[in-house]
């Protein structure tokens, strides 16, 4: 639904982040405005509750309040780590670099004594000269193997160092694909996992099917509620679309209290029955909440649109029909599946 409705839904949140910047003197910032317009759109929930604390509070937004907002909730932690990561590497090359260097010196030096040496040879040296030239290659030997040793170690050394720095940057990278809430795949990884099926069917005609899936009336559950019983509503619906697809079949939360399931080599015909079965299986439980399980939440329903790729589509026009099946199921009355 969030295609359809989005033109809409962003000139209605910015109806309201200016007016509500300028009743508490909040000067239109980039920065500031990020965080009034996540603010009103609740896409942040962390940050909705931190200001809705300020507000109750009657806290000044003064610059160093903006500034804790925007570090804390709006800006990524990543770019930071990512730095460090590239800063470690850099001291990492450098000290290689100046041990190869030191390295070439000291073969350059010995290949010099070394010439020294034959000419000497040359020279018909007496025996106590043959003595000192034999004595004086073996130690040189001996240093260079020590050196050459010292270097094995380093590149040992270097080599561990390399592969922690590559963990931290592959957890990086699983953070940045990865849903707090419900720890499936975020909406980023949806869409680079979707641009690849719909290369894949236009290079082999493998069929690949969406299903779009809405909470449905799930702002109830959060009114009545509270958030954090919203979000334990969430946790559950996303555990059970994990649980009930298998395989290469891929879960992601797209926003909000919508998820989207990619079903590569599924047609759409299965994929609708495989809607139906996700559709069942997540109304099947009656929720409870509280620590004797007294308070009653009821069943929770879900709406999903299914779409399969056809030629001519790019990862957004899957989305759209997706996206309008989605809707047409709203309008039949919701818990329901349309393709
Ligand atoms: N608790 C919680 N609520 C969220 C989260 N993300 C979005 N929401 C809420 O989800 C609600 C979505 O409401 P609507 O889009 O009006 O839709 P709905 O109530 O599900 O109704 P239909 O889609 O028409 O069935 C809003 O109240 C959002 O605040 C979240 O991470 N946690």
């Amino acid at each position: 639904m969030e295609n359809t409705k989005e033109l809409d839904h962003s000139a209605h949140i910015l109806r309201m982040v200016i007016p509500q910047m300028a009743k508490l003197h909040i000067p239109v910032t980039p920065e500031n405005y990020a965080i009034w317009y996540e603010y009103f759109s609740e896409s942040n929930l962390n940050l909705k509750r931190a200001i809705d604390g300020l507000l109750a509070n009657e806290v000044r937004f003064t610059k160093q309040v903006n500034q804790g907002l925007y570090n804390n909730f709006i800006q990524e932690q990543s770019p930071e780590i990512i730095q460090n990561v590239q800063i470690e590497t850099q001291i990492l090359i450098k000290s290689l670099f100046n041990k190869i260097h030191q390295l070439n010196d000291e073969t350059q030096g010995f290949a010099e004594s070394l010439e020294g040496y034959n000419q000497q040879l040359q020279d018909n040296p007496t025996v106590g000269v043959l003595n000192e030239i034999i004595v004086n290659i073996s130690s040189e030997v001996d240093l260079v193997i020590s050196h050459n040793e010292e270097m094995k170690s380093n590149l040992n050394t270097l080599d561990f160092e390399l592969s922690r720095l590559k963990e931290e940057m592959d957890n990086l990278s699983k953070v940045a694909m990865t849903d707090e809430l419900t720890s499936l795949n975020n909406r980023r990884a949806y869409e680079l996992f979707a641009v690849e099926q719909v290369a894949k069917f236009n290079q082999t005609q493998t069929v690949c099917s969406l299903l779009m899936i809405d909470i449905d009336l799930f702002k109830g559950f959060n009114d009545t509620y509270g958030h954090l019983i919203g979000d334990k509503v969430l946790a559950y619906v996303a555990l059970s679309l994990k649980q009930g697809v298998k395989g290469a079949d891929f879960v992601a939360r797209y926003g909000g209290e919508e998820f989207v399931i990619l079903l590569p080599g599924t047609d759409l015909q299965d994929a609708v029955t495989l809607a139906n079965n996700l559709r069942e299986l997540v109304s099947h439980k009656q929720l409870t909440v509280g620590k004797e399980k007294k308070q009653q939440l009821g069943k929770v329903t879900v709406s999903i649109g299914v779409a399969s790729i056809q030629t001519g589509d790019d990862a957004d026009t899957l989305l759209s029909r997706a996206d309008e099946k989605l809707y047409e199921a709203k309008q039949a009355g919701r818990d329901c599946v349309k393709s």
